[in-house]
């Protein structure tokens, strides 16, 4: 269903440092209502994407605009767009607080928010205390609660859930889906598909700098296959194929059926009269899917084409 709200557009976007293609002619869109994963392996061009999007580094070629403007000529950029890139860029000597009244002051937002924000992203408690001794997973939430100063209708998150333990992790998922819900648009990097395979509606997977798949979640787990655990899976496979299911007996000793029909399956073994053991519905595995798409391509370790480690210019950062 669409959602009234603010788009985010990649057209054809590429980013060049000096021979090397970071981000090559990329393209993308992100829906308001929705969690949109940008998932890649290490060095795949997500943080770079992000930059060119939030105007920090300017692109080679190609657009990146929100509500179909480039960052920099956004009107009310802090009541458009709240972002945290690291969570580690703040001032160690400074309170929470002190932290987000700084960034309040100069959106012209008041005081309050700082108080607002530490509270709704649970980190009443570290007001006082300096950013410097907080542990990875406050400052995931200062970043958090910095970038969402301005009631922005789109979220921009690098690797949220860094540093999250189980509890923390499960937390900013109800969180995030409570703004989503909300009609907010909401990108959140990766480069572990797993880490966000429940919080996320949508996926769009890079490597190499280039998009290698983009849709939905479901989309990518696929339709779902029968596991049938049974005394004879031959025999079985043989009555499913009179049903027109085609069915593969795996080295496991299991049969894995092509429908997602577990009735199907079920009423077909009684009809051949063998015993059902066991009648699971069986998705892709992610993680497995994730590395064949974007498989040998951790450009960090060397594995593609160019080393970027190499192409990096002297005192540049990633
Ligand atoms: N300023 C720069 N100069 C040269 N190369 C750069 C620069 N910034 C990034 N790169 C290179 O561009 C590639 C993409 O980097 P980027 O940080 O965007 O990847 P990423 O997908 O965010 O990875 P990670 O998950 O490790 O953060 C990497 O090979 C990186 O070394």
């Amino acid at each position: 269903m669409a959602v009234a709200g603010t788009t985010i557009e990649v057209r054809n976007l590429t980013k060049r440092f000096g021979g090397f293609t970071a981000v090559d002619d990329l393209s993308f869109h992100v829906a308001p209502g929705r969690i949109t994963g940008f998932l890649g392996p290490n060095g795949a061009g997500k943080t770079t994407t992000l930059r060119m999007l939030l105007g920090l580094i300017g692109q080679t070629s190609g657009t990146a605009t929100i509500g179909g403007q480039a960052y920099r000529d956004l009107s009310n950029p802090s009541g458009t767009v709240g972002a945290a890139l690291e969570a580690t860029n703040f001032h160690p000597g400074r309170s929470g607080r002190d932290h987000l009244r700084v960034i309040a002051a100069a959106a012209g937002l008041p005081d309050r928010r700082a108080d607002e924000l530490l509270e709704l992203t649970g980190i009443p408690a570290a007001a006082r205390k300096r950013a410097g001794a907080y542990s990875m997973g406050m400052r995931q939430r200062l970043g958090l609660a910095a970038a969402l100063l301005g009631d922005p209708q789109v979220l921009i998150l690098d690797e949220p859930a860094n540093g999250l333990d189980p509890e923390g992790i499960r937390w900013l998922r109800g969180f995030l889906r409570s703004l989503a819900d909300s009609g907010k648009t909401i990108l959140i990097s990766s480069h572990l598909l797993q880490e966000v395979e429940t919080t996320v509606d949508d996926v769009v997977i890079i490597a190499n700098g280039r998009l290698v798949r983009e849709g939905s979640i479901e989309e990518l787990h696929g339709t779902s296959r029968a596991l049938v655990r049974t005394s004879d899976p031959e025999s079985l496979a043989g009555a499913l194929r009179v049903a027109d299911v085609v069915a593969r007996p795996q080295q496991d000793g299991t049969l894995l059926a092509e429908t997602d029909d577990l009735r199907l399956v079920g009423d077909v073994a009684l009809r051949a009269g063998l015993p059902i053991w066991q009648l699971q519905a069986k998705t892709a595995d992610l993680e497995a899917l994730f590395f064949e798409l974007t498989e040998g391509s951790n450009r960090n370790l060397g594995g593609g084409a160019v080393d970027g480690a190499a192409a990096r210019p002297e005192g540049a950062s990633a």
